[in-house]
């Protein structure tokens, strides 16, 4: 990557191959993500997009290829890991709140995991994270006393906290009603324009994600099988696309017959 580079593009594969196991979940991928932009990374289920979320953030390397996040190549000693993790904020499905800790203690602790600040200023950053996303006066509720969008908000707040230039989203709608839906998308999209952020959603939620979205990637049959705007999405005729679109079990994505039959 040259210096030109690493200022405009926040993320960069180049002919990368994932495994899990003595098993391929992805190849050949080439990907660029420009800063600033937003990108969905669409799929069936099991296509392996949480793995191309695990190569970004370190947590699987790849077994062929180049991963480059943020201006240098995806590190493998676990103290550089640290470091380049600290600019990536990551929310998971789930939330992964603590549950005896308040909203506001959950936010802090990356803060307080991962700097020296003076308490006075944690708890000022924590205010401001919390203003962030809407939830100035719900510092001090506990997540149980939270609604799943709520949750999902503080959640948002804590991946927020270090300020990281690059946001990953793992299935940010998941359990969450179309109107808790709605205020998390446009949240992620306010956020990523007022802090300059790089977002990658990850998501079933084709839908709602796409409005938000500069680009789309669709991850099927091990490979990416379209990249570009959500406008070019939307006018594709690839039958594999197509097909992942429309939701269809027949189609020339390949479908595990296990899950298949689990299915039916
Ligand atoms: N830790 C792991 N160890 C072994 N195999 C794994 C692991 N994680 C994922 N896999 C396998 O890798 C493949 C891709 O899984 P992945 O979770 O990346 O897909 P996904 O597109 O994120 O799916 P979903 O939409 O259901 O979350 C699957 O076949 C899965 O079983």
């Amino acid at each position: 990557m040259t210096a030109a580079d690493a200022i405009d593009i926040a993320v960069r594969l180049t002919d990368v191959r994932l495994d899990r196991g003595a098993h391929t979940v992805l190849s050949g991928i080439d990907l660029e993500v420009p800063r600033g932009s937003i990108t969905a990374v669409l799929g069936p289920s099991g296509s392996g997009k949480s793995t191309l979320l695990a190569a970004l953030t370190g947590e699987l390397a790849p077994a062929a290829g180049t991963v480059e996040v943020l201006g240098q190549r995806v590190p493998h000693r676990q103290r550089d890991l640290l470091e380049l993790r600290k600019g990536i904020g990551v929310l998971l499905q789930g939330n992964g709140l603590l549950t005896d800790l308040t909203a506001a203690e959950n936010i802090a602790l990356p803060l307080r995991t991962h700097t020296d600040l003076p308490r006075a200023v944690v708890d000022r950053l924590v205010a401001m994270k919390l203003h962030a996303v809407g939830l100035r006066t719900a510092g001090t509720l506990y997540p149980r006393e939270l609604s799943g969008g709520m949750a999902r908000r503080v959640a948002l707040a804590r991946a927020l906290a270090l300020d990281p230039p690059l946001m990953v989203y793992d299935e940010p709608l998941t359990g969450l009603d179309p109107i808790a839906s709605g205020v998390i998308m446009s949240l992620i999209a306010r956020l990523n324009a007022t802090l300059h952020l790089t977002s990658i959603i990850v998501t079933h939620h084709v839908h709602e994600t796409l409005p938000v979205c500069d680009r789309a990637i669709v991850i099927a049959n091990g490979r990416i099988v379209f990249s570009g705007t959500p406008a070019e999405l939307e006018a594709t005729d690839d039958p594999l696309v197509l097909q992942f679109l429309r939701g269809e079990p027949d189609g020339p994505i390949a479908f595990d017959t296990a899950v298949r039959s689990e299915a039916a």
